[in-house]
């Protein structure tokens, strides 16, 4: 059993880890950290959870995050990068659900995240954990910066095709539908249920932080730039991302084909038959990337569908993933649920 802390237990994704994580052969929850509901148990906040988790929240600054064998940031940008390096050197592992470790170029993260970056150290050692392209480089990470909820739907979409360049890279298009949970659990007039509910709109259309992270993605893919237009929207549902990509043919494949070779091995990632429509509902807690690629009137371009719930193969899932990954445990441990429908 490893011992695992969790920074940020109020939230979303933090709920969302201790549901997969109270499940999980291999762990002992040993902290979950609020500064607000300090000495409040869990289950007492989130009911779901009575019976599964009988911790109590405690504040960062007490909790034995040290005495841990891994910790999870499930907190806001900019948290993860103060502390991280205090678990490291006292030999800890970390996963980082934020952003803080997930963009190279640390100019770039400071134009997007809007503040300073104080360990680009720990940024250039971190590893980018989306197991689907850096498996074996996870497995011996301390530091995991696990991807955003958008760049891992509209990676694992675009991936066969960019590594097998095989359409225009300079022309990329994603299209993405977010549920509300994506925003996270912080009261904010934008998220109340009059505002979202019965409604749909686009946002960000001028420019989203997980832009440079989806390009600096596949241009590693690729090797060499990649040019996308991404457009996040805001869906009224709970949990989902479906994102709708576009790419224009260069290169005649057998595309199907490749997304199923592609994702032959991976445990996570489906390939459905030709002509499916992925549905959110399809991937509802569960840590999974379903795929489906159309090619509409025999064209040029290409139209992949891709579909994750955002909490888990877009947060909580991976984050556990990438653990089982750097601990040496079956990729799927604790990950083997089936989504719920409806
Ligand atoms: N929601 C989603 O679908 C996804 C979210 N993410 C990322 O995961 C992270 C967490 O997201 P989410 O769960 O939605 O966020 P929430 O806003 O719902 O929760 C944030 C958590 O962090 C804690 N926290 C806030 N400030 C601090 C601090 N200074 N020190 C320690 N703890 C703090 C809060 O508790 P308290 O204030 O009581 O300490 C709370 O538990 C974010 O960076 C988000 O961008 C990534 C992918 C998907
Ligand atoms: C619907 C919604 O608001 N989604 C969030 C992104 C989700 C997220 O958590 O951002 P990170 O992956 O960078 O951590 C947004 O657009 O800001």
């Amino acid at each position: 059993m490893i011992k695992v802390g969790i920074v940020g237990g109020t939230g979303y994704t933090g709920v969302e880890l201790l549901r997969l994580l109270a499940q999980h052969p291999e762990v002992e929850l040993l902290a979950i950290t609020s500064r607000g509901e300090a000495g409040t148990p869990v289950a007492e906040m989130f009911t779901s959870l009575r019976g599964s988790v009988d911790l109590e929240f405690s504040d960062p600054k007490d909790a034995p995050l040290a005495a841990c064998d891994i910790v999870f940031f499930a907190t806001p940008n900019g948290i993860a990068m103060q502390q991280a390096a205090q678990l490291l050197n006292a030999g800890v592992r970390v996963v980082d659900l934020a952003a803080d470790f997930r963009i190279q170029n640390i100019t770039e993260w400071e134009k997007w995240y809007g503040m300073k970056h104080v360990s680009p150290a720990l940024v250039a050692e971190a590893v980018y954990g989306l197991p689907e392209v850096n498996r074996s480089a996870i497995r011996h990470a301390r530091l995991v910066a696990n991807p955003g909820c958008y760049p891992t739907a509209t990676q694992l979409g675009f991936l066969p095709l960019v590594e097998s360049e095989c359409v225009d890279l300079s022309s990329l298009i994603a299209d993405a539908k977010s549920g509300v949970s994506g925003a996270g659990r912080k009261a904010e007039t934008s998220s109340l249920f009059s505002e979202v509910a019965d409604n749909f709109k686009a946002y960000g259309v001028s420019g989203h932080r997980h832009l440079p992270e989806i390009q600096q993605g596949l241009s590693r893919a690729a090797g060499g730039p990649v040019g996308l237009t991404f457009v996040p929207h805001l869906a009224p549902m709970i949990r989902g991302i479906h994102a709708t990509l576009y790419a224009r043919i260069t290169r005649e494949v057998d595309f199907q084909q490749l997304f199923e070779s592609r994702y032959a091995d991976e445990p996570f990632v489906d390939v459905l038959p030709p002509k499916s429509h992925p549905e959110t509902r399809s991937v509802r807690a569960a840590n999974i990337c379903r795929i489906a690629i159309h090619r509409p009137q025999e064209g040029n371009v290409l139209v992949v569908l891709s579909v994750i719930d955002n909490l888990v193969k877009g947060a909580a899932g991976q984050a556990v993933q990438n653990m089982n990954i750097m601990f040496g445990f079956d990729e799927c441990t604790g990950l083997s649920h089936i989504p719920v429908f409806p």
